[in-house]
């Protein structure tokens, strides 16, 4: 018997130096880690959450942003449930690489993977260089979710993940039902208001 309702799989790309494993780390043990160094390839954290009473195992994988481990980390698109394209909202350029990283996306991942744009930083507001509108604006125009954070300040990193986990347990109820009406789903009978968890817009 397992020990969870959901496995789901969300892989962090982006940017080197963006903030992906500090907000992996931020998430999943609850600290800013002190000179974070670069990722080698790809690291892998797991974290349970209980939503609405059910369990919820999120396996976390945080990919390497340099170009020359580019080939290592395409190959975790495929079975990603969800993608968390990440950006620093106080740096012009890994903004301006977002349509090289969409263009991964675009190759390597399931045409149903779950794509939030992370504004990473966001306690670095005095050093903005991506607006908040023009960041939505592109979310909106490639079909992905968009959020700001900060994994110093911890400011909207558990809401990312829990308003993810939400919409996977929406998205994996409804492939259920499109591909087997008949087949008791996780959690039948129990009305669950995916509204009140999931605020990604
Ligand atoms: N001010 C601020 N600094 C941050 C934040 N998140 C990460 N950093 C810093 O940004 C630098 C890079 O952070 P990482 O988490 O290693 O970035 P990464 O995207 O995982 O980088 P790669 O592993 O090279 O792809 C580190 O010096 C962090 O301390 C944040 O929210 N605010």
């Amino acid at each position: 018997m397992e020990d969870y309702d959901f496995l789901f799989k969300i892989v962090l790309i982006g940017n080197a130096g963006v903030g992906k494993t500090c907000l992996v780390r931020r998430f999943t043990q609850g600290l800013f880690p002190p000179g974070q160094g670069a990722t080698i390839g790809v690291d892998f954290m797991i974290k349970t959450v209980e939503i609405k009473g059910e369990k919820i195992k999120l396996q976390i994988w945080d990919t390497a942003g340099q170009e020359r481990f580019r080939s290592i980390t395409q190959s975790y698109y495929r079975s990603a449930n969800a993608l968390i394209l990440t950006y620093d909202i106080s740096c012009e350029e890994s903004f301006r690489c977002l349509p090289e990283w969409l263009k991964e996306i675009e190759q390597y991942a399931s045409h149903q993977v779950v794509t939030v744009l992370v504004g990473n930083k966001i306690d670095l507001a005095q050093n903005r260089e991506v607006s908040q509108q023009r960041a939505q604006e592109f979310a909106e125009a490639h079909n992905m979710f968009y959020l700001e954070t900060s994994a110093k300040e911890s400011d909207n990193v558990e809401k990312l993940f829990l308003d993810l986990a939400c919409r996977l347990i929406s998205e994996a109820r409804q492939n259920a039902l499109v591909n087997n009406e008949a087949s008791p789903l996780p959690g039948e009978g129990t009305t669950i208001s995916y509204l009140n968890c999931c605020n990604l817009n």
